[in-house]
């Protein structure tokens, strides 16, 4: 992708999405070897506050005048010296293995305190004026815990549009041909795996395998979605979660497509990136509740990519999902991804299925 805007954006975006999936990896196989504590939340919560303190550090020192609206806060970590201690063990020594793509970065972070102040700079209401960063350190927590799908996910909005977007996606094979996938499961390896989706707004997507050394931002492999004319032979993909999406609603409407194959369930975002390079098609996710707002950070950078490898992204009703009104997507309801040429007569067995809620 040849930029003439946001390449410093998408360069910094890219390396620090890099520099904390280099983070969630090593939280990942310290659980997996038992030095991180097994019970069943802390290994998220490590990796959570490690990854955003890392991403913040790296937008502050590059853009200081951003806002940033993240998901996580630090009122726990103030009550919890322990744990504190435990995310700044790893926090401290996490770095690129390349001194100027660190030193782009900014460095490591000066001490714990600093640490903790950083995580609070994600306070932002975010909005519909200026620049703001949109960043999930660690979405879809339950797969990362069980060796599933996750994604490292960060994105610039401009005026509430997003213009950059940076998901990796550690859990995913490099293979832009490979089938779908659930993930790597608790006790293999990564080899073969980890994913680097980006996007700026008018000059497509790209994937490229997810390093951890300097990367030229112009050199990723472009991205597009599968041209598919026939429904029936789609693929399609929704959370594992049934908490987080209506399995029962979304079989519905893929019945009423025609659709043959089995769904494929997989956590996070990694969904987007899957469907954006042409791995699945579609990607739905109908609402389990009538008040839960969607967040921002759990689509901020999936929405570009698939925009910009050919797809069309809309919540149930048909409207562009809205990234300006705050720190959730307050105005729409769902996600229906799939390619420009065929969302149409997805939304269509979308509403049939839902009409008795709409
Ligand atoms: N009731 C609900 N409906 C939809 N999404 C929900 C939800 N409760 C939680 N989530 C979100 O679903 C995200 C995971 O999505 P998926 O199911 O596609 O993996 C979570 O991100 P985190 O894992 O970052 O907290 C969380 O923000
Ligand atoms: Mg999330
Ligand atoms: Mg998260
Ligand atoms: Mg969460």
């Amino acid at each position: 992708m040849r930029l003439d805007k946001y390449e410093k954006e998408l360069q910094i975006a890219q390396l620090a999405v890099q520099r904390a999936s280099i983070l969630t990896k090593r939280v990942f196989h310290e659980k997996a070897k038992g030095t991180v504590d097994k019970n069943d939340k802390s290994p998220v919560t490590i990796g959570d506050f490690g990854a955003q303190a890392l991403i913040i550090a790296a937008l502050q020192h590059n853009f200081p005048d951003d806002a940033i609206v993240a998901e996580e806060e630090s009122a726990k970590l103030k009550e919890d010296a322990n744990l504190r201690a435990t995310i700044w063990d790893l926090v401290k020594d996490t770095k690129l293995d390349d001194a100027a793509a660190e030193e782009l970065l900014g460095g490591p972070i000066k001490d714990v305190d600093a640490m903790v102040e950083l995580i609070d700079k994600g306070n932002s209401p975010g909005g519909s004026q200026g620049r703001i960063w949109a960043i999930d350190p660690i979405d879809g927590t339950k797969g990362f815990l069980r060796g599933g799908q996750y994604a490292v996910c960060l994105a610039l909005m401009v005026d509430g549009d997003v213009k950059v977007g940076a998901l990796g996606c550690p859990n995913l094979p490099i293979d832009n041909d490979a089938r779908l996938t659930a993930g790597i499961g608790e006790n293999q390896t990564d080899e073969g795996h980890g994913v680097l989706f980006s996007a700026v707004q008018g000059h497509g997507a790209t994937s490229r395998p997810l390093a951890t050394v300097n990367l030229d931002v112009e050199a990723g492999t472009p991205i597009s979605m599968r041209a598919i004319d026939d429904l029936t032979k789609a693929n399609f993909c929704e959370s594992v979660e049934a908490g987080h999406s209506s399995h029962g609603d979304q079989a519905a409407i893929s019945q009423k497509l025609g659709i043959t194959a089995q769904s494929v369930r997989m956590d996070s975002q990694a969904k987007y990136g899957s469907i954006a390079r042409g791995a699945g098609d579609i990607y739905l996710r109908l609402p389990v509740s009538a008040t839960y707002q969607e967040k921002i950070w759990d689509h901020a950078a999936g929405d570009l990519i698939v925009r910009e490898s050919g797809g069309q992204v809309t919540d149930i009703h048909g409207k562009r999902l809205d990234f300006s009104i705050g720190r959730t997507l307050a105005g729409n309801k769902g996600v229906v991804a799939a390619p420009l040429a065929v969302h149409g007569k997805v939304l269509e067995v979308v509403q049939e299925v839902l009409s008795a809620k709409l």
